[in-house]
């Protein structure tokens, strides 16, 4: 495609996924010219020394003139980012986000953003463990979905402006969907948070064992519990954000959960082989539809595709 999808796009929180977005933009073309802050000197720093973009010690500075704002900040930041934010956006811009939660995120954009920009908040269903400038990566959004939940029965700007954010998206390599933020927030409680709750917690039992030393778990951890490892590296900010703006869902996802493992745990228990069969059986089946989607490539898997770099 010629020509850029928005002359000029900010971005606001300049971690991995701010950054990997300022790299995917310049790399693509989406966006002529990339605008970016971030509330951490330390940060911004990083962002200048990697030519990121036109980092500035100013929100406003970086907004004023921007057709799309992307916010990139823990779920928590949301509602103040937007309140500081709103008065320096100018009329008929986009405003988005990427928070991991999205009925919260766009109850705390809605009560600041002027009626004047269209408001239309998102989630890429990418990313990494690692967090900050130096850990994104352009290629990050290749392959993977980005959920928009944009505010239902809207005029034919507002839609207009939903079928650009969609366009610059899929600029980037995203497959984009538009859903309801109350269901993205139920489906999102299953295939993502819930698991991440899964992995911080067995190793925190892991931890805490008193049976098994820690140096033995480091030493022999196969490869099921590294790989919980991996996601319980995972920032612990934006994680506890994500629990408490998804609470509901999430309780009501962890109360079925907690169900069918003590089912597991009854099983094993009276020595009922053909239920732990039936259940593995059924599970397998799951992840040979998720490959046949094409939902496991080295270009979606989260992580697999990222350099392996320190933060
Ligand atoms: N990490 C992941 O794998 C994914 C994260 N997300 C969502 O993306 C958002 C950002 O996550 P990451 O990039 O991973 O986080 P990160 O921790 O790498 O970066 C967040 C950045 O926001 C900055 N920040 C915090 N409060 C701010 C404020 N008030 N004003 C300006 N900057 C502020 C921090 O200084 C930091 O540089 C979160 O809402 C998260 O839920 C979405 C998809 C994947
Ligand atoms: O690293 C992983 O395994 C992930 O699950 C990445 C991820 C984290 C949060 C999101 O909202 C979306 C994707």
């Amino acid at each position: 495609m010629t020509g850029a999808t928005f002359e000029e796009i900010a971005i606001v929180g300049i971690g991995l996924i701010g950054s990997s977005l300022a790299r995917a933009a310049k790399e693509t073309g989406a966006a002529s010219k990339v605008s970016l802050y971030d509330r951490s000197e330390a940060v911004r720093d990083t962002a200048s020394s990697l030519g990121l973009g036109d980092v500035s010690d100013s929100l406003a500075e970086t907004c004023r003139s921007a057709d799309c704002v992307l916010l990139c900040v823990p779920v928590g930041a949301i509602e103040e980012t937007m309140r500081d934010i709103a008065p320096h956006l100018k009329p008929g811009a986009i405003m988005t986000d990427v928070g991991s939660v999205k009925e919260s995120a766009l109850n705390a954009m809605q009560a600041h953003c002027p009626a004047h920009v269209h408001l239309i908040p998102g989630h890429p269903i990418a990313g990494t463990e690692k967090s900050g400038p130096k850990a994104g990566f352009a290629s990050l959004f290749r392959g993977a979905w980005h959920i928009l939940t944009p505010i239902p029965q809207q005029d034919e700007a507002y839609n207009g402006a939903v079928d650009r954010l969609a366009a610059f998206w899929e600029r980037l390599g995203a497959r984009v969907e538009i859903m309801d933020a109350a269901r993205h927030d139920r489906v999102l409680a299953i295939t993502s948070h819930l698991p991440h709750l899964i992995a911080y917690n067995i190793v925190s039992t892991a931890y805490d064992m008193e049976s098994v030393g820690e140096g033995e778990v480091v030493k022999y951890s196969a490869g099921g519990f590294r790989d919980f490892t991996r996601i319980a590296a995972s920032d612990p900010t934006m994680w506890r954000d994500v629990f408490l703006n998804n609470k509901d869902a999430v309780l009501e996802t962890l109360g079925r959960f907690s169900e069918d493992l003590a089912a597991l745990q009854r099983a094993i228990r009276w020595g009922d082989g053909d239920m732990l069969m039936r259940e593995f059986e059924r599970a397998r089946g799951i992840r040979k539809a998720i490959i046949e989607a094409g939902q496991d490539t080295d270009e979606t898997n989260f992580g697999r595709n990222a350099p392996d770099k320190k933060d």
